[in-house]
């Protein structure tokens, strides 16, 4: 049985549209993720990825359905759930030091100033900030504001952190840097992570589980890919592991052509059991997302070196 830390049960948003009529984006959208965990989704623009963040960060609403986090549906904001956007909307008038006080004094309003302090400066020594606590946003490159963001949200310990393409604005190089340290984050403190990538690599190297929207509107959740890469897996050494290319290329493909027809090819499915696609061996894997156990199992395909 699946451990469901977050649970968004039947959601749909709505929209009313021109002439009276409602566009859909997506409805009866079931997704699960259990705690500790770091789930990637992806599909095409539109498809409605930030407004399935936007819900359970409490900052959007939905027209139906429920988001129940750590057993309880959530409602409004919250600072269990903090969010980094592609902007790192810093205070420009407040150091780094004083943006990330500002978030951890929101959540222990009892602590004193000393307190504070020393709980932020652990968060920016975290990310790698440490010597630049007195420096304004505008004294900060991008890569280095976006660490202010990453250490403002770890500040307040949150239940779960979203992550509406945190690295798409930064450079290859600092991309790269700032995955890692996510990553090390992530895997150190636990950290349960829900982030929307359009880049498949980024989503191979971070994520435990890759969710597959199909285009909308009236978008599905077609697949939850497992990734079968191991945990202690390296960003410059992926594409050596031997299932790296089965799995890049069942998201590519999954992007450039069945994100289009999967609805009309796959008439059977059921948004509340969605197919958990574990890409390996035979023998193991097979799984499920779901409570009826739809199962799927890809082989690994690359090239001379058996999977
Ligand atoms: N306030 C609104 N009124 C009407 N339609 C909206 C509104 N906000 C979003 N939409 C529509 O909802 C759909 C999903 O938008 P959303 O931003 O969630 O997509 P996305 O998958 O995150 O796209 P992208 O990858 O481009 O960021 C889009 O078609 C968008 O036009």
């Amino acid at each position: 049985m699946t451990d469901k830390f977050i649970s968004i049960e039947a959601i749909a948003k709505r929209y009313p549209g021109a002439g009276g009529a409602t566009t859909t984006v997506f409805e009866n959208l079931w997704l699960s993720m259990a705690r500790g965990e770091f789930a990637c989704v992806i599909g095409h623009s539109g498809c409605g990825k930030t407004t399935v963040l936007n819900i359970l960060a409490g900052l959007d609403a939905p027209s139906e359905g429920a988001v129940i986090v750590d057993g309880q549906a959530i409602s409004g904001t919250s600072l269990d759930r903090a969010v980094i956007f592609q902007s790192h909307a810093l205070l420009p008038w407040r150091t780094v030091l004083g943006n990330v006080t500002y978030a951890a004094s929101s959540k222990w309003r009892n602590w004193d100033r000393a307190k504070v302090k020393a709980h932020a400066q652990t968060f920016i020594d975290l990310v790698g900030l440490t010597g630049s606590e007195h420096k304004r946003p505008s004294e900060l490159s991008g890569g280095m504001k976006q660490r202010v963001g990453i250490a403002r949200a770890l500040s307040i310990t949150p239940k779960i952190m979203l992550m509406d393409e945190p690295f798409s604005a930064l450079d290859a190089l600092t991309r790269g840097t700032l995955q890692d340290e996510v990553r090390r984050i992530c895997l150190e403190t636990g950290q349960t992570a829900f982030m929307i990538s359009h880049d498949v690599d980024e989503a191979i190297y971070l994520a435990d589980k890759i969710f597959l929207m199909t285009n909308g509107p009236g978008a599905l959740l077609a697949e939850v890919v497992e990734n079968p890469l191991p945990r202690d897996r390296g960003r410059t050494d992926l594409h050596r592991h031997p299932l790296y290319y089965a799995l890049r290329n069942h998201i590519i493909d999954f992007l450039v052509t069945r994100s289009k027809t999967f609805t009309a090819e796959t008439p059977g499915h059921d948004p509340r059991n969605v197919p958990l696609v574990h890409i390996g061996k035979p023998g193991l894997t097979i799984a499920s997302s779901g409570d009826e156990q739809r199962q799927t199992w890809i082989p690994g395909t690359s090239p001379g070196l058996t999977a």
